[in-house]
């Protein structure tokens, strides 16, 4: 794999470099409540514009369905770039069009320009490799380079993480370059016991994760939203809780697998569960009980893993060696369903284990919480990509930066 600096090895003043960035932060409206993925790409985004490129970022926020939606739109991000790079960015109210087009011919040397959501295309997700192919070609006509430096989203296979790069000169950003230099460790030479915690609510990707996982870590810690499919396949009710259906089945060979092959696959002995989501705006109070895990009422649903699986998941930490966490425990934006995920947290610090924490909300928990992100091992931007990559999956977007 190419790096930037080799790229910047070469005069890039005057070119236009286009950088696949992941700024799927998230949002409360349009304020972004945390920025660690704007933060992660600065050193790519600073370093191209010293050298004199014309610099076009690019990424996706949350999932809109393949056409504009204002409530994706990457205006909110492209304003906090140009805070925290102290200029001036330009920004694209469409990825491709008019505007698009206009803004990068409109750049000068030095200057970054951000254009709208990639996934405002239908062409960036679909399965159709023509279409995507269509797309790219659009995009490969903003720039002359390509650097991939969206770590989040290089299990993708999509336009910009895939195709794209198949049409440029193509280089890994420093931050792709920092996160596969960590995340390596854990797949080379990975120490033991290793531990791995998983939760959030990407359930259907996480729980396919767990076939390889079981061949490869010690103990895997079950949280978040994939709790009750577990807790469904063992026969349990689940009242309204998360639950992937097509996967009991999959999920009841794991547990399985588990007790044959002796890895601890743990699941909550508690919950807590409330009569409907939460209110995250006005994080008024949830009507929040805790409940044993066989015991959960139809007409409530799970949101956070209970004080004793809390404490229980705590104990299995404590002399972990490695520790990958993904996904927070709970609906950890309201107070009434953070316990969960903070105990996991402290118990990271608490242990004298590597410790990685993988995951855009992940991260963004981490830190909304208050602890100091400098006390773990490594802080992934990536929760689904990382994940992906420690099961030693060839991965789209890191596979298209090869030569
Ligand atoms: N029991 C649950 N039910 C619904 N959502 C949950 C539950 N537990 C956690 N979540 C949600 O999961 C989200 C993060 O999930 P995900 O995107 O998979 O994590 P990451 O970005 O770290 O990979 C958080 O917004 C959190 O509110
Ligand atoms: O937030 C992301 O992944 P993550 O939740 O696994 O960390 C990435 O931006 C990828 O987004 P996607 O899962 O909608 O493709």
């Amino acid at each position: 794999m190419k790096t930037i600096d080799e790229l910047l090895a070469e005069p890039v003043a005057g070119r236009r470099v286009f950088v696949r960035a992941d700024l799927n932060v998230p949002l409360d409206g349009t304020t972004i409540t945390d920025d660690g993925r704007i933060r992660a790409v600065l050193p790519t985004v600073k370093a191209l514009a010293e050298a004199g490129a014309r610099v076009v970022v690019a990424s996706h926020l949350g999932r809109p369905k393949g056409a504009p939606d204002p409530a994706f739109s990457l205006a909110p991000a492209a304003a906090r770039l140009g805070e925290l790079l102290g200029a001036d960015v330009a920004f694209a109210t469409d990825t491709v069009g008019e505007s698009a087009t206009a803004t990068v011919a409109g750049l000068t040397d030095g200057q970054v320009a951000v254009v709208e959501n990639l996934r405002f295309n239908a062409g960036e997700t679909s399965k159709d490799d023509a279409e995507r192919g269509a797309f790219a070609d659009q995009l490969a006509a903003l720039a002359d380079v390509y650097v991939g430096d969206g770590f989040g989203a290089v299990h993708r296979k999509h336009a910009s993480v895939f195709d794209l790069p198949a049409r440029l000169p193509h280089y890994a950003g420093y931050l792709i370059a920092t996160e596969v230099g960590v995340l390596r460790k854990l797949t080379d030479d990975v120490q033991r016991p290793y531990v791995v915690a998983l939760g959030g609510a990407k359930v259907s990707d996480k729980l396919a994760v767990i076939d390889q996982l079981l061949g490869k870590a010690d103990r895997i810690l079950i949280g978040g939203g994939m709790a009750y499919t577990f807790l469904k396949a063992k026969g349990y009710e689940v009242g309204g809780s998360l639950l992937q259906e097509d996967q009991l089945d999959a999920v009841t060979e794991y547990l399985e697998r588990a007790e044959k092959t002796g890895v601890e696959l743990v699941l909550p002995v508690d919950a807590v569960v409330a009569p409907a989501f939460p209110d995250l705006k006005s994080k008024a109070p949830a009507d929040a009980t805790s409940v044993a895990a066989d015991a959960m009422p139809t007409g409530q649903m799970g949101l956070d893993i209970g004080p004793q699986s809390a404490t229980l998941y705590a104990s299995k930490i404590a002399d972990a060696a490695t520790v990958f966490w993904n996904g927070p425990m709970g609906v950890f934006e309201h107070p009434d369903f953070a316990e969960g995920t903070k105990a996991v947290a402290q118990a990271l610090l608490d242990s004298e284990a590597f410790t990685v924490v993988g995951g855009g909300d992940s991260a963004a928990a981490v830190r909304i919480l208050g602890f100091d992100e400098n006390a773990f091992g490594h802080i992934s931007t990536g929760g689904g990509a990382s994940l992906e990559y420690l099961e030693g999956k060839t991965l789209p977007g890191l596979a298209a930066l090869e030569d």
